[in-house]
């Protein structure tokens, strides 16, 4: 099972390869637990650990395999971040994909070796969302052939870019680009913000943190002002785009070609999702096979946690999504990789198709990874709540993918953009232009759904469900925003008024992505154990999504009350099948317990025993009297007393 959710049988060797290796290494270990620290603390240590890693890394991994660096990544350093986090995640890929090879040879060898530590600055205080509307700008001055960079107001600042604050030194700031007074529209500069020597900011920056966040706190996500601040012409990332020393502009291929560093967080971080919500599961599963409370039988003794139903309920369909997400993440890198080679040599032609799937995915997968880890603390009752089931910090980590490389709603209406166009396509009778994921639209489905009426038909009924009630969805919504534009609303105005209806037709077809990417994976696995045990997991998964969406498909009788019925049935027969596998299928996923780094799920299951010595260890139980009772209780106490 590990070599299903990894990829193959070499990448889960060698994780279990590597986190044998950090267990023999404790000077990468945590220092002591994460949450008995302060902020500083934590960026202290987090620091320690990535300076050693930087020399010990070679022993440990192949640092040339982005997935080996994630693991080491996350054993070693955890998910609440480090001072490097956006140096590998967005720096590297932006200088990769938009530096042309002279620039790429000048920078990239330098921050691979991590002599620079770089970032990705582009959000301002005033504006995330509307790139159009950033207001730092770097204007061309022919004389000197720079450009100067410049904050004109104090939303212009840049604002929550990642260890931005204290730890980079160079950044890929986006700016708008100027040149003889006329608006270019945001473009990449490579920007130097602090003296390579000294660590002190240069002159006409001005830089900070932005201070304490709800998690993710070893991240300096940090504000940036320039003032008149100068960078030479080359400076400006010219891979695709290029301004010649008289200030020719030479425009890119494709207008949003300069977008590619947060399309790939966005494609890379549905597996970084995947990872949270199996760990959070797998802390809540471990501990409710644990846990005992209460009796279902009154005449036996206590069972535990996981033996009721409602807690199945709670748990099991996260475990689906966890997975479906994890199979449906590992095709949409493959995707990205390819675009991305294409890109590379000029072909644009797949970057609107990839650029629809990641917003739609990201949207999704985020937000009900977010549900699956929250229900899995609610699922751990009281202990779910204290910092020692680490759920809560996964959470904070994990909800904040809802907000960054584009909020969910924003995103999932790029994505509605994109299903409007292949909506008008399908209306004006060109359905063979529809691209192979919105191929179904044009397809004319059956009056009903077939679901419990053709045993053994696989998964080909559910898909079509899911086809259905997407194709209706989105069809509906385009009519919806013709429909106003016809009566003669403006387009703006049109699409604002049918956007939660769009982003409803998102929804849908992106779920249909995620349950299609399960039904193929499960298709293309030879061992008939795996098979058996991923096929219970899929019955799950595709009668309670369904289950979950159902009241689009009664509206129009495609389902009847009594097919609800079947697949409600669906729902607890499979419940009840995954039980006994429910632990194994979260053990699978082989997070050690370094990684982990909770108490109420570690792998031996003494709950109670570690839940004690964790919390005899917090500073607080140093002494017995702390200074506030010395200082101000007891006296308030005394003086009540006189
Ligand atoms: C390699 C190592 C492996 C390691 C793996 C990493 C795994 C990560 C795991 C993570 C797990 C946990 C750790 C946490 C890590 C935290 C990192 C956080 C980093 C965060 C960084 C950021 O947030 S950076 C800032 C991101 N900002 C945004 O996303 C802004 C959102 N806004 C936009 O994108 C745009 O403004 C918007 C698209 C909304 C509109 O753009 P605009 O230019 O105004 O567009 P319009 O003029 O309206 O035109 C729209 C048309 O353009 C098309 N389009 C837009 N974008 C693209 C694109 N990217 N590609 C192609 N086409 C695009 C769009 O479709 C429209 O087309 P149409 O034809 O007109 O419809
Ligand atoms: C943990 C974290 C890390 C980050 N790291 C970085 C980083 O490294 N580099 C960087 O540059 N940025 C970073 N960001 C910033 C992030 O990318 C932005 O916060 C994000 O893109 C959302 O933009 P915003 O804050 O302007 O939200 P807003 O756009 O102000 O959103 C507020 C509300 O308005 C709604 N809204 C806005 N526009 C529309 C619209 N057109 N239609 C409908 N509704 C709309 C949204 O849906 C939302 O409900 C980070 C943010 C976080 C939380």
């Amino acid at each position: 099972m590990a070599a299903q959710i990894w990829g193959s049988e070499k990448r889960a060797r060698r994780r279990r390869e590597i986190s044998a290796k950090i267990a023999q290494m404790p000077e990468l270990h945590d220092s002591k637990p994460l949450p008995f620290m302060t902020r500083e603390e934590k960026i202290m240590e987090s620091a320690r650990k990535l300076t050693i890693l930087t020399e010990k890394m070679g022993q440990i991994i192949d640092p040339t395999d982005p997935a080996e660096l994630y693991h080491l990544n996350n054993e070693v350093l955890g998910l609440e971040g480090n001072p490097m986090a956006l140096h590998g995640v967005m720096f590297i890929p932006a200088l990769s994909a938009q530096a042309s090879d002279e620039q790429q040879a000048k920078w990239l060898p330098r921050a691979l070796r991590r002599e620079i530590i770089g970032t990705y600055a582009q959000t301002e205080l005033g504006h995330g969302t509307n790139l159009q509307n950033l207001e730092t700008t770097a204007t061309y001055d022919l004389a000197t052939q720079e450009f100067v960079l410049h904050t004109p107001q104090i939303t212009a600042l840049k604002w929550w870019p990642g260890n931005l604050g204290k730890s980079s030194n160079y950044a890929v700031v986006v700016a708008h680009m100027i040149i003889k007074a006329k608006n270019y529209g945001p473009h990449p500069f490579m920007v130097q913000l602090r003296d390579e020597k000294t660590h002190e900011p240069l002159p006409g920056i001005t830089i900070g943190d932005i201070g304490p966040k709800m998690a993710y706190n070893i991240v300096d996500n940090g504000f940036l002002g320039f003032n008149k601040y100068r960078i030479p012409r080359t400076n400006l990332l010219m891979r695709h785009t290029k301004v010649e020393a008289d200030g020719t502009y030479i425009k890119p291929p494709h207008a949003k070609i300069n977008y590619s560093a947060m399309v790939h967080v966005r494609a890379y971080m549905l597996t970084g999702q995947a990872i949270m919500l199996a760990s959070a599961l797998n802390i809540a599963t471990r501990y409710s096979s644990v846990r005992r409370q209460g009796q279902i039988d009154k005449s036996q003794p206590e069972v535990k946690v996981l033996e009721y139903q409602t807690q199945q309920h709670r748990l099991f369909p996260s475990i689906a999504r966890a997975y479906a997400f994890q199979f449906a993440g590992a095709e949409t890198v493959k995707l990205y990789e390819h675009v991305l080679k294409e890109m590379k040599s000029g072909n644009v032609s797949l970057m609107a198709d990839l650029h629809a799937l990641t917003s739609g995915l990201k949207s999704v997968v985020t937000y009900q990874t977010g549900e699956g880890i929250e229900q899995a603390r609610m699922a751990c009752g009281g202990h779910g709540y204290s910092m020692a089931s680490y759920i809560s910090e996964i959470y904070g980590v994990a909800i904040g993918g809802c907000t960054y490389e584009g909020e969910n709603m924003v995103m999932l209406l790029q994505l509605a953009r994109y299903l409007v166009k292949s909506a008008a396509l399908v209306k004006s009778g060109q359905s063979s232009k529809l691209g192979p994921l919105v191929a179904y639209l044009g397809v004319k489905s059956e009056p009903t759904s077939l679901i419990d009426r053709i045993p053994n038909s696989g998964f080909t009924e559910y898909v079509k469900t899911f086809q259905h009630v997407s194709k209706r969805q989105t069809l509906k919504a385009a009519d919806m925003f013709f429909g106003l534009m016809e009566k003669g609303e403006k387009r703006e105005i049109a699409w604002n008024k049918c956007s939660v209806e769009l982003n409803r037709a998102s929804r849908l077809h992106t779920r249909l992505f995620i349950v299609e990417a399960f039904v193929r994976r499960v298709n293309e696995i030879a061992d008939i154990r795996i098979k058996e045990a991923l096929t219970d997991l899929l019955h799950l998964h595709v009668n309670y999504e369904l289950l979950d969406i159902a009241s689009y498909a009664l509206e129009d009788g495609f389902l009847s009350a009594s097919q609800l019925d079947y697949i409600r049935d669906q729902v607890y027969l499979y419940l009840g099948k995954i039980r006994p596998n429910a632990v194994s299928l979260l053990d699978s996923w082989e997070f050690s317990d370094i990684e982990l780094r909770s108490v109420l799920g570690r792998r031996d299951g003494n709950v109670y025993e570690n839940l004690f010595k964790w919390a005899k260890s917090s500073p607080l139980n140093k002494t017995d009297v702390l200074s506030s009772v010395t200082q101000y209780l007891k006296p308030m106490m005394e003086k009540a007393r006189l």
